[in-house]
């Protein structure tokens, strides 16, 4: 079976990911002539529901997929050949029929305080309002900054920017690797130790996904598969996973590699700040999964019904 062109390549599109975008396509011309031709790779442009309402946190509209289920929907319908997403916005379990099959060389999987002055979150000014609607950044925050006043702060990364400019926030939070990506980070961002701010699960992984029945493209993915952020991610996605019963849980988890060895850091928070659980695993590589799985269902058991007490919903 030969690939069928163009090669249709859904994704969101703001500028993150369309830069995103263009580097699948190019990921994909390096290693397949067939493609190599500008309009061998269709981008095609889809709004998610993520997309379409900017006016509320996303733990408040609820539901997973928000910025991945009108992609997926085109895969099984058959009018898109591969989607192109954030792995740390994708749900760990994915539809149907679809599959993860390659990832990108992941970029610095830390978060970034973008603030004028201040480099690290010890150093903000008593009392400044800081600006973001990730439950993980702001229960991070409270825990080492009760004084801090933290208010919802929503949009692509230009929009928060242009909101820091204008003072409504005193300081935000980004992925180091939307900046990077953008070209932005030299110009605005610190880049915080994981120990300050621990990541999302697998921040800074780019994800490709398609019919694991359309075996021309499983095959041609394959072929540009990161292996060492594969393994990284599918530890912190299996820690994920074991939680995923409270999904307004604010829930972070980072894995690195050492060779063929692989060290988890992750942590649960009560949704208030108050109460943050971490854990560290170690384990061999080939083992990513399991060892992930294990140490979400050992922070698990530690978790009680006062831990979940400031939930709202
Ligand atoms: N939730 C939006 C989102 N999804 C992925 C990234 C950054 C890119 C990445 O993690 O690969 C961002 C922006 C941000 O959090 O600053």
């Amino acid at each position: 079976m030969t690939l069928r062109l163009p090669l249709r390549l859904g994704t969101r599109g703001s500028p993150l990911a369309l830069a995103q975008a263009r580097m699948v396509k190019a990921a994909l011309a390096a290693v397949e002539p067939m493609l190599a031709a500008d309009d061998a790779v269709e981008i095609v442009v889809i709004k998610t529901t993520g997309d379409k309402v900017l006016d509320r946190p996303l733990a408040e509209i609820g539901g997973k997929g928000l910025f991945t289920k009108e992609i997926e929907d085109g895969l099984v319908a058959g009018s898109l050949d591969i989607a192109v997403h954030s792995m740390k916005d994708m749900p760990t379990v994915l539809p149907a029929g679809l599959v993860i099959d390659a990832v990108l060389p992941r970029e610095d999987p830390r978060d970034a305080l973008i603030a004028r002055g201040p480099r690290r979150i010890a150093e903000l000014p008593h009392g400044l309002t800081v600006g973001t609607a990730s439950l993980r950044r702001a229960a991070q925050l409270r825990a080492l900054r009760p004084d801090l006043v933290v208010v919802p702060l929503r949009g692509n990364v230009q929009t928060r920017l242009k909101k820091l400019d204008a003072g409504e926030v005193g300081a935000t939070f980004l992925a180091m690797a939307g900046l990077v990506r953008l070209g932005l980070a030299e110009v605005v961002s610190v880049p915080l130790s994981p120990e300050e701010m621990l990541p999302a699960v697998a921040q800074g992984a780019i994800g490709i996904e398609c019919h694991a029945g359309n075996a021309p493209v499983t095959e041609l993915l394959a072929r540009i598969n990161h292996v060492p952020t594969m393994t990284r991610i599918t530890a912190e996605r299996a820690f994920l996973a074991a939680l995923d019963g409270s999904c307004r849980t604010p829930i972070a988890a980072l894995a690195e590699l050492d060779g063929d060895r692989l060290r988890l850091r992750g942590l649960v928070a009560s949704p208030d700040g108050r109460r943050i659980e971490r854990i560290e695993a170690e384990g061999a590589a080939a083992d990513a999964r399991a060892l992930g799985a294990e140490a979400g269902a050992r922070i698990r058991v530690r978790l009680d019904a006062d831990f979940f007490a400031g939930r709202a919903g």
